[in-house]
């Protein structure tokens, strides 16, 4: 029988605790989630009728910190995937040195068939029934797959209406005008660039001589190629959204595919100046770099076999199966983990929180200077681990954010 998500991620972190030697009894207790929430919740639909909805907020593990972590909504949302996604965070977090613990949520929902006001009864409807579980010291969310500014920005002032004053700090993520931070929008992607980039000098390669691959062309994958073409002039060859993929060995002029995606109703599908390819073509083309940053499983034991990028720079949470990354470490593939990969949104969330809580804003330059330091000094330590234990990228970031979990744990008492 295939293995579920968690026991997916039980695997990674059962291989790194072995390599490190963790304590088992902590490493069973770091295995379990600390705490989820189930709701359901009416919303009041647009023709009259009331329709019953589930969410979840999960917080894995918050020995040292607050929970942080985004909320999705999309019709595959499960316990189970929250759960996974929390656990995922507690690393990323760790890893980043960032003061949180990791906690994610969801809701079962298709948003695309959503009028805009029932969206906003949604989201505030559920943030309600979580908000006493939430807050700036408890539980910080954020945006993640089919959430946005505007949705934090509803969360926002649901939790202050329950509070009685407002309270920036409860959401990351959110519009500049109400206590956002600047380039938080961009930060995952721009983190994905620096890691890409680093990842390439590691390598011994040019990454102004790279050809791009990406999967997925949300808030992730768009800005990965954006910063990845601009600021470090690698060629973006493909791209692919839920609509279409498109394959231009010239190169696509990613400003471009946003703009027309920006006008075609979030779709890059009828874009004309590259041809369409099936969605499972992307993820094989002989590029220097894949960047999957739409799902988790997109590189299964099914697909890996016919990997052709040399590096994979994972965008998305978890879209690499344990069985998939077998295959491909055995066939030299370097692939730079999601924990590290993607965390420049985390990171640039930590930002924004600390701004919320000195009532004082840095600039654009500050930030992009901050995230960029932050993510080659964790880079830099990941690679150190990884030749200490003669391992792959993944083993090691996994090694480096148990340790520091795990000593919290201890020096908190937690575990007695
Ligand atoms: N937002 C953030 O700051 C962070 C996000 N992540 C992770 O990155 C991933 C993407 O998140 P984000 O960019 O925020 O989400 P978005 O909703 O902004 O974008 C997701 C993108 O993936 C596309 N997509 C979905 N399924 C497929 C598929 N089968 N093939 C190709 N494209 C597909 C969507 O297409 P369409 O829009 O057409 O449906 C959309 O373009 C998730 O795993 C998320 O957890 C990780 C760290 C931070
Ligand atoms: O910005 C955040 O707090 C969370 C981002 C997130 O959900 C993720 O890194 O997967």
């Amino acid at each position: 029988m295939a293995k579920s998500l968690y026991e997916q991620a039980l695997e990674v972190f059962r291989n790194a605790a072995r390599v490190m030697n963790l304590d088992p009894n902590i490493a069973r207790y770091l295995e379990r989630p600390q705490r989820t929430i189930i709701v359901e919740f009416p919303v009041l639909m647009d023709d009259g009728r009331v329709e019953i909805f589930t969410g979840y907020r999960c917080q894995h593990n918050t020995a040292r910190g607050p929970a942080k972590g985004g909320i999705r909504y999309h019709p595959n949302v499960t316990l189970e995937e929250v759960q996974t996604l929390a656990f995922w965070m507690t690393w990323k977090c760790a890893l980043l040195n960032l003061p949180f613990g990791g906690g994610k949520g969801g809701v079962r929902v298709d948003p695309t068939k959503l009028s805009k006001g029932e969206l906003e009864r949604l989201s505030r409807r559920f943030f309600f029934e979580i908000a006493n579980f939430i807050g700036p010291e408890k539980d910080i969310p954020a945006p993640d797959v089919n959430t946005n500014a505007q949705v934090m920005a509803w969360y926002l002032d649901t939790y202050s209406m329950h509070v009685g004053y407002m309270a920036p700090g409860v959401v990351t993520g959110k519009p500049v005008e109400l206590g956002g931070s600047v380039g938080r929008n961009e930060a995952t992607g721009r983190g994905v660039a620096v890691i890409a980039s680093e990842a390439c000098k590691y390598l011994g390669k040019d990454i102004s001589k790279a050809t791009v691959a990406v999967q997925g062309f949300g808030n992730v994958g768009s800005f990965s190629a954006k910063i990845l073409q601009e600021d470090y002039k690698a060629k973006i060859v493909a791209v692919s959204d839920i609509s279409a993929a498109y394959y231009n060995p010239d190169g696509i002029d990613v400003n471009d595919l946003i703009a027309y995606r920006d006008q075609n109703n979030g779709l890059i599908k009828g874009y004309p100046k590259a041809q369409p390819i099936k969605h499972e073509e992307l993820l094989e083309l002989d590029v220097d770099i894949l960047i999957p940053a739409a799902l988790e499983n997109a590189i299964t034991k099914e697909n890996a076999p016919n990997i052709r990028a040399k590096l994979i720079v994972e965008g998305a949470n978890g879209p690499v199966t344990p069985e998939a990354d077998k295959i491909l470490l055995e066939k030299g593939v370097t692939i730079i983990p999601d924990i590290l990969a993607n965390a420049g949104g985390v990171t640039v969330s930590y930002f924004e929180w600390v701004q919320d809580l000195q009532f004082f804003f840095w600039d654009l330059d500050d930030v992009r200077n901050k995230l960029s330091k932050m993510m080659r000094a964790a880079f830099a330590e990941v690679a150190k681990v990884k030749e200490k234990y003669n391992t792959d990228f993944r083993t090691a970031a996994y090694i480096l954010a148990i340790d520091r979990v795990a000593q919290a744990v201890k020096l908190r008492g937690i575990y007695p």
